[in-house]
């Protein structure tokens, strides 16, 4: 078993019969969202899923976890997902993938989010190994970009890697990937960026996040916000 394996596994044992959980994306998350439909099908535990992206929702149907609409939620019990920065404070840089929406509406309707990382991933500020990505609407990129320019932020569009042409979100957003020109304090970051018009929703988590899972060559640590809050 690998350590993203080992800490959805873990992150699985706290959820409860009844519970309204919120799937997140990514390679973590689907460990997450294959250990729920385990103990949904082999345990009998009852819960009803939201996904967070097209991807959870179709890793969630594959495996027979009974999903509900976001348009049907007023609150979630639990979210959990991964993340690819986490700093100190548990503020966290998300968006590698495309749902930055979906991820935050979850994780700020959320009694409870649970974020799982390997050890790679814990940095000194957000930032440090990956660009911050905004979702934008397409019309405003190039405002946008001057608005950062102001404030002396590099961005560039990001590319579709797999072929020509630029990233487009589940949402038809456009990706700005910025380059931080200096260290930000992630509440400073998370304004500052909230500020700016354009922007669907950018990938800085600020206090959103209760806990933190980090496993490291087969152990888990649990790093809650509030001790004692499990
Ligand atoms: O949009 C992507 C999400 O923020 C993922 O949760 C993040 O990129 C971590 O992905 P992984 O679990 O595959 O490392």
């Amino acid at each position: 078993m690998n350590d993203k394996q080992l800490v959805a596994i873990q992150a699985a044992q706290h959820v409860q019969d009844g519970m309204v959980v919120g799937l997140g994306t990514g390679s973590t998350a689907n460990y997450f969202i294959e250990e729920l439909a385990r103990r949904h099908r082999d345990e009998g535990l009852h819960i009803t899923a939201a996904a967070s992206s097209v991807a959870s929702t179709i890793q969630a149907q594959t495996h027979g976890l009974p999903l509900v609409a976001l348009e049907h939620l007023g609150r979630l019990d639990l979210y959990v997902d991964g993340a690819d920065e986490v700093t100190t404070n548990l503020a966290l840089l998300k968006g590698r993938g495309y749902d930055l929406v979906r991820e935050k509406l979850l994780a700020r309707a959320s009694e409870r989010f649970i974020v799982l990382v390997d050890k790679s991933k814990l940095v000194g500020h957000l930032g440090e190994k990956f660009p911050i990505p905004l979702e934008v609407i397409p019309f405003a990129w190039q405002l946008v970009q001057a608005s950062l320019q102001q404030l002396g932020i590099a961005s560039s569009l990001r590319q579709n890697a797999a072929k020509d042409g630029w990233a487009i979100t589940s949402h038809g957003s456009l990706v700005l990937e910025l380059t931080l020109p200096k260290t930000f304090k992630s509440d400073e970051l998370n304004r500052l960026l909230n500020d700016i018009p354009g922007i669907v929703e950018h990938g800085v988590f600020d206090e959103l996040a209760d806990a933190v899972f980090v496993a490291d060559n087969g152990q888990v640590e649990e790093i809650w916000k509030r001790p004692g809050n499990i």
